[in-house]
């Protein structure tokens, strides 16, 4: 197909054979206009529709009930309708579907009305973090994410309004999924008439099932539904999948995504096309050399479009439009276009085989975002993107010898990767005193569990008790943010700095305020230096902020400046959504009017625990951190590179050849023993500062 495929090697790995249950239907366009007798139709003809009985069957009779299905059978879209259909959503009650990620949550929503017939939001409706399209009375199937049905048992710890609750896409095993999983545990003991669907196209079933097994620890087996869970696997899949890998192991991902993209165009016959890369600024790279003016790149007929998660919710959209007449779509996404979606046109899958992922180490404290190999569970999600409504091909990046020898089932559960504060704040706000004797699908190390515990009691979120203190505990716990952010948000009250602290804060929840694009880092750099403030980069977003506030909001302006005009775009969502919350918990809105010092104490009492000092006599910028003597450097994107102030304080830390540190703000080392006594005593600081 193209030079990165060897001929012959075509082996439809994702399907059994040529007879093997390959369905054909056609699709159900969204703005098809079929008639309701058609959709019907359409819903029957998915693998999952011959099992409907035997779900409903076990469902009934099994407290839970874990589905194997190959990807686009139709567990996501279908089994919330049968429950309803049999009843399972009658008397008030509801059934939820969680989801691991927002965009899935919305596609599979807004579809299942559709097939329903109904209005999104009425007897279909989603909620996701900041974002609730739902009506208390009439809604009967609610998707949501799994963090949002956390969130949910803060208000109802048993979950009482759900009769039935499906996790989906349960092999991601995120850390919410984890989480809920654990509680959902708890919850059915106390509440038997309660059933759990836990489904997934990749999931170890059985290991799944032996988690849920509670049939030994109960008494009243003969009474109720079967502890023992069941599993069912469906049979059958959609359309073909035709898997490629590449002859050889790729250099660059990004060019061979790119060269990929350019054959399918030059070779294959019209389908959308949907590259999975690692992060934002891969994806603006692929985009640039896709669309930039040269004979071997640009290619007349594309349209191509990015997908991340911290694109605003129109240009996410765009991805789910139709298709312009003549043009071929090519979606360059993260993940998050990895499991449940729906992309109509999408007839080839390029897989770079890498992505985005957290990594923790509680020796040193420190959380990496690494570019990772994805596992073959990952992969398989990646492919099924393709073959949804059509046959489909799938062109790995990867040479099938790694696929097959060297690439691990499933991935590491986050709960194992990850720094805990969030989890752990999560879990006392829901009064699980016993963190380290929860009962996890997987459990997190001790380690982990303790620095958590540390950091929490420094910030003041637990008492001496491991208790959450009141209020400052239940406020952190109730903004919906990482703990250290929230406590910056709240310590902004008494700095009275609260607008800027807001501002920061929406500026971390994104990837890049910049943007960047291959070739032009020195205009990039300079475009920094115009908003650059001695005091970091925290004062520096907010200089960009001020600015693109009195450009009119130009998109003009954040094209001259370098600033990407989207991440502002969300920028401004995420503070309006922050201010509302802010307001509720009584924090006073208001503005220090260029106080830096203010702002940078309100930060410090927040990420106290990220301080670090440059080495004496350093010469390089090497700096170590306070708690854990880590070296750890700034990173050339920060406005501080190659300023090297003594003594600073960062965000987050991203490996590569070294540990640096992004977003980085210099601090006075008096601020941290007055932000968090328990945790620097003036002695440890003095001795470092010697
Ligand atoms: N938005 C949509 N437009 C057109 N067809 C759709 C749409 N959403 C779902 N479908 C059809 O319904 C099928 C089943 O989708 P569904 O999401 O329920 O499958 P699934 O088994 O949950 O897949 P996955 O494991 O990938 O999430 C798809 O393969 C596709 O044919």
């Amino acid at each position: 197909m193209s030079r990165f495929w060897k001929p012959g090697t075509e082996k439809p790995v994702l399907v059994d054979d040529e007879e093997g249950g390959v369905l054909f239907y056609s699709s159900l366009s969204s703005s098809s206009g079929y008639g309701h007798a058609s959709i019907e139709k359409q819903r029957q003809r998915l693998p999952v529709y011959k099992y409907r009985t035997s779900i409903l069957y076990l469902v009934e009779n099994h407290a839970t009930t874990v589905i194997v299905g190959e990807t686009g059978s139709g567990k996501t879209t279908q089994i919330p309708q049968y429950l309803k259909e049999a009843g399972w959503a009658e008397g008030g009650r509801m059934i939820a579907c969680t989801q691991p990620r927002r965009l899935a949550v919305q596609s599979v929503a807004s579809r299942v009305s559709e097939e329903m017939g109904v209005k999104l939001g009425e007897e279909v409706g989603y909620t996701i973090r900041f974002e609730d399209i739902t009506n208390a009375d009439v809604t009967r199937i609610k998707f949501l994410t799994d963090g949002v049905l956390l969130r949910e048992m803060m208000d109802d710890p048993l979950l009482s309004k759900y009769s039935v609750i499906m996790v989906d896409e349960a092999h991601e095993r995120s850390l919410s999924t984890d989480i809920l999983l654990g509680l959902l545990k708890k919850i059915q003991r106390r509440r038997p008439e309660l059933r759990l669907v836990i489904s997934s196209a990749t999931i170890e079933a059985k290991s799944m099932a032996s988690f849920f097994n509670n049939s030994r620890k109960r008494q009243e087996e003969e009474l109720g539904p079967s502890k023992e869970p069941a599993i069912l696997s469906v049979e059958g899949r959609g359309f073909n999948v035709q898997t490629f890998y590449a002859e050889e192991p790729v250099p660059d991902y990004i060019r061979a995504a790119v060269s990929t993209v350019s054959s399918i165009h030059d070779e294959e016959p019209v389908g959308d096309i949907l590259v999975f890369l690692t992060g934002q600024d891969d994806i603006e790279a692929a985009i640039q050399m896709l669309t930039e003016d040269t004979e071997v790149t640009r290619k007349p007929g594309l349209f191509v479009l990015p997908l991340y998660s911290g694109l605003p919710r129109a240009d996410q959209d765009l991805v789910f439009s139709p298709t312009p007449r003549g043009k071929r779509k090519v979606i360059i996404s993260t993940n998050i276009a990895e499991t449940s979606l729906t992309l109509e046109g999408v007839v080839y899958v390029v897989d770079c085989g890498f992505s985005k992922q957290r990594f923790y180490n509680p020796m040193t404290d420190i959380e990496n975002l690494v570019v990772a190999p994805i596992s073959k569970a990952s992969a398989r999600q990646r492919a099924g993107r393709a073959g949804r409504v059509r046959p489909g091909k799938c062109y790995r990046l990867y040479t099938e010898e790694y696929f097959l020898n060297e690439m691990s089932a499933h991935g590491i559960p986050e709960m194992q990767r990850s720094n805990l504060v969030s989890c752990v704040i999560q879990l006392k706000a829901l009064g699980i005193d016993n963190i380290l004797g929860f009962d996890w699908p997987a459990s997190p190390s001790p380690e982990a569990l303790i620095r958590a515990l540390e950091v929490l009691y420094s910030l003041g979120v637990i008492d001496d008790d491991a208790k959450l203190t009141s209020p400052a505990g239940f406020q952190v716990a109730e903004i919906p943010l990482d703990p250290m952010i929230s406590k910056m948000i709240l310590a902004s009250s008494d700095y009275g700095c609260s607008e800027e602290v807001i501002t920061i804060a929406a500026v971390l929840s994104i990837q890049s305020i910049w943007f960047s694009v291959r070739g032009s880092q020195k205009e990039l750099d300079e475009a920094k230096l115009r908003f650059a403030a001695a005091e970091g980069d925290h004062v520096t977003f907010l200089n960009v902020n001020k600015g693109f506030i009195e450009s009119g909001k130009s998109s003009n302006w954040c094209h001259k400046n370098h600033v990407n005009y989207q991440a502002m775009k969300k920028v401004q969502e995420i503070r309006q959504q922050l201010r509302r919350i802010a307001q509720r918990l009584g924090i006073a809105l208001k503005s220090c009017e260029g106080d830096t010092r203010a702002v940078r104490k309100a930060i410090t009492a927040g990420f106290f625990a990220n301080a670090c000092r440059l080495e004496a006599f350093s010469h390089n910028g090497l700096y170590k951190t306070i708690r854990s003597s880590q070296e750890v450097y700034i990173h050339p994107s920060s406005v501080l590179f190659r300023v090297n102030p003594k003594w600073v304080i960062f965000h987050s830390i991203v490996s590569t050849d070294r540990q640096y540190m992004r977003n980085v703000i210099s601090i006075d080392p008096s601020w941290l023993t007055e932000a968090a006594p328990h945790f620097y005593q003036h002695q440890q600081l003095k001795s470092r500062a010697q």
